[in-house]
């Protein structure tokens, strides 16, 4: 934790989502799109929440809720108990978003990245650099990759990066917003031990979108299905399991099944 980072008590949870929406109008087909309809969550402080939806459910639109990127319409959302809105500035400190293209400088080394997002995000910074240095060697990349402008890294290596500059902020809700997708599976594989790791090291709480069951099942303590910008359903993984289907699979489409023929049947 450093100075400028705001004090959170240590009973709050890492989030709270109140009946959050979001409508975009859509200028071409001059109608409005519905991609958050009142979700409510709430995150205590470790969990790994996954949010599992069909492409356009509204997975990244409510990850950017949370993040503070967008306003929703209605509703409000509280990280360790600050409204986002209130309190971007502060909020900003304690979360940390890793998205597919992480916003990078890819000419620049790991290195400076790193370097670089210490001191945006005002960690003293013999502090950062040595708990930057760590995190690098437990990211295990070849020291020498450190040393090399990130373009010249694989997706998966870059995405190691990302999550580990996430880490230089503690406590911290990670927003990972679906930070597998495009890597082979021995990436996808090493980047999901680093996210179980990253969880049992630090004070971290994950939020994580993705669409692979698997990797839901492996890492999530709770999954949330979203379909036309709802939650369909909210469990741990076995209770889902118990309830709609002997695999998460089939939980997913007995979900989104049931809600495709009752927007048929509603006519929508
Ligand atoms: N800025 C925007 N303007 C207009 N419509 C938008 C905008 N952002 C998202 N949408 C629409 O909102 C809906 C939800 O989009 P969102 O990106 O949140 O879905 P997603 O679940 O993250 O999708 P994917 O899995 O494909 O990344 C979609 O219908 C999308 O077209």
């Amino acid at each position: 934790m450093n100075a400028n980072q705001p004090v959170v008590p240590l009973d709050v949870p890492a989030l709270a989502v109140h009946h959050v929406q979001k409508a975009f109008r859509d200028k071409r087909q001059r109608r409005l799109v519905n991609a958050v309809q009142d979700i409510s969550v709430v995150v205590p402080r470790g969990e790994i929440l996954g949010i599992l939806g069909p492409n356009g459910s509204g997975k990244s639109t409510l990850i950017r809720m949370m993040a503070t990127l967008l306003v929703p319409d209605t509703g409000s959302v509280e990280v360790f108990g600050l409204d986002v809105l209130k309190h971007r500035l502060e909020v900003r400190r304690l979360i940390n978003r890793v998205s597919v293209e992480a916003s990078f400088f890819k000419k620049l080394t790991a290195e400076e990245n790193l370097a670089y997002a210490t001191g945006l995000y005002g960690v003293p910074n013999r502090d950062a650099q040595r708990r930057a240095r760590d995190i690098l060697e437990r990211l295990g990349l070849p020291s020498h990759k450190l040393k090399v402008p990130l373009e010249q890294l694989s997706r998966g290596q870059q995405q190691k990066v990302a999550i580990a500059r996430a880490l230089l902020t503690s406590p911290t809700l990670m927003l990972l917003d679906e930070p597998t997708t495009g890597l082979d599976p021995k990436s996808r594989r090493e980047v999901q031990d680093f996210i179980l790791e990253v969880r049992r090291t630090h004070d971290a709480t994950i939020v994580i979108s993705t669409h692979d069951m698997d990797e839901a099942e492996r890492l999530c303590d709770r999954v949330a299905i979203i379909n036309h910008g709802r939650f369909e359903a909210i469990d741990t993984p076995a209770s889902l399991k118990a309830r709609y289907g002997p695999t998460l699979e089939s939980v997913f489409f007995t979900l989104i099944g049931e809600a495709l023929e009752d927007a048929l049947e509603d006519g929508v």
